[in-house]
């Protein structure tokens, strides 16, 4: 899919902004702090309901303001897509698609496709598991919204479940009502770690074929769910399985005032050539597993939803050498890409039309012929 045009009103440092985009590449060059990110942010928006930099609405909308809009108009294979968000200090965000009031924010995914590759996705691979856990949680989440349900729901009983064993330490009483929880944290943890396994095994191979391909075949990449239980063929005798760690860490838990074993455990083992990157890897190669991997996101949205996403490039094209640059271009023809970024220079090689090179100054955007 892409996005044909957004409009923005008192959405962060913009009072308006109406802008229509190329279906490849779209550049918003400009100095720091002049309001580039704050475009894709917006399109993030459209996609997810959320931000990715802030979970407060009050920082989206204008400082002088009190409320903000957001439009875009997509365009997807058969049919056209169009989102629109109002955001109104101290209410709920009112989301509308095609025209029709959305009930719940989670109703918005599944629409607009995106996918974001910054700096910090660049860090994936060397950061501490929980950066990974996002990674896997966040992609699968895109793609199944129950998937995120489960999830806010396995987060909030692992809490009563860490509440309880800490007040049982003192009050042994307490522990009839421990498998109440128990049940509860073993079924949705189940679904978790299923579905976990199953988006890690497609990624895997996808990410494998690209690797190799940047790599001009010297490497071989293989990510591997690392999970804390034991994980089986069907999910009543992983359901068991969990169970049974459960059972058998009770006293640790209990001595440590919390649950030692789960899906908040796990982690994406990242091996090349059989040696374990995260610790192993020099900076460059933890970096290229990191694109293979987000690009490997990218055609597994394609496989699931038949759409390619749009892709979001935040000052990410700098940090990467012309090598990588261009094969990520090259592999990415079919996919519309916006990118921030704070000088052209390393950009020439994209050849980029130049109406579509956006200047963003202090919250005012031109292009050469405007
Ligand atoms: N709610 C808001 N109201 C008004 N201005 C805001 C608001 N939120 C952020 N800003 C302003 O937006 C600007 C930051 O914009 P943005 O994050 O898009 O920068 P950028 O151009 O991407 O810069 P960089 O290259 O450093 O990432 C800052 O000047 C900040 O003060």
């Amino acid at each position: 899919m892409y996005l044909k045009s957004l409009k923005l009103i008192n959405f962060r440092n913009y009072n308006q902004l109406a802008l229509e985009f190329h279906p490849k590449i779209n550049v918003f060059v400009g100095e720091n702090a002049q309001g580039k990110t704050n475009i894709l942010e917006a399109i993030y928006l459209t996609s997810t309901a959320k931000s990715f930099r802030t979970s407060k609405d009050r920082e989206l909308i204008k400082f002088d303001k009190d409320r903000a809009y957001i439009k875009v108009e997509g365009k997807k294979r058969y049919t056209d897509t169009t989102v629109e968000l109002k955001l109104e200090e101290g209410k709920k965000k009112q989301i509308k698609l095609n025209g029709m009031t959305l009930s719940k924010n989670s109703e918005l995914l599944n629409n607009v496709y995106v996918v974001v590759f910054s700096p910090e996705d660049l860090k994936l691979i060397k950061e501490g598991p929980s950066e990974r856990r996002k990674f896997i949680d966040n992609e699968i989440a895109q793609m199944k919204p129950s998937y995120f349900h489960h999830l806010n729901r396995y987060n909030k009983v692992l809490m009563q479940r860490n509440n309880l064993i800490k007040k049982i330490y003192h009050n042994k009483k307490l522990m009839d009502t421990l498998d109440i929880w128990n049940e509860k944290l073993i079924e949705l943890g189940t679904k978790l770690m299923m579905e976990r396994e199953r988006f890690v095994t497609r990624i895997n191979l996808l990410s494998r074929l690209i690797h190799r391909k940047i790599t001009e075949n010297k490497e071989n990449l293989e990510v591997r769910y690392m999970s804390s239980i034991e994980l089986k063929n069907d999910f009543k005798d992983t359901l068991e399985s969990f169970r049974k760690t459960l059972q058998e860490a009770l006293d640790v838990d209990l001595q440590r005032g919390t649950t030692t074993f789960g899906p908040h455990r796990d982690d994406l083992g990242v091996f090349v050539n059989g040696i374990d990157i995260r610790s192993f890897g020099s900076q460059g190669q933890q970096r290229t597993c990191a694109l293979s991997l987000k690009l490997a996101e990218i055609e597994l949205i394609k496989g699931e939803t038949a759409e390619y996403p749009i892709l979001l490039l935040d000052d990410v094209m700098s940090e990467l050498d012309i090598k990588r640059q261009t094969f990520l271009i090259k592999a990415l023809k079919d996919v519309q890409i916006f990118i921030t970024t704070t000088e052209m220079n390393h950009l020439n090689e994209l050849n980029v039309n130049k109406e579509y090179i956006f200047h963003v100054k202090n919250a005012v955007v031109y292009n050469e012929s405007m």
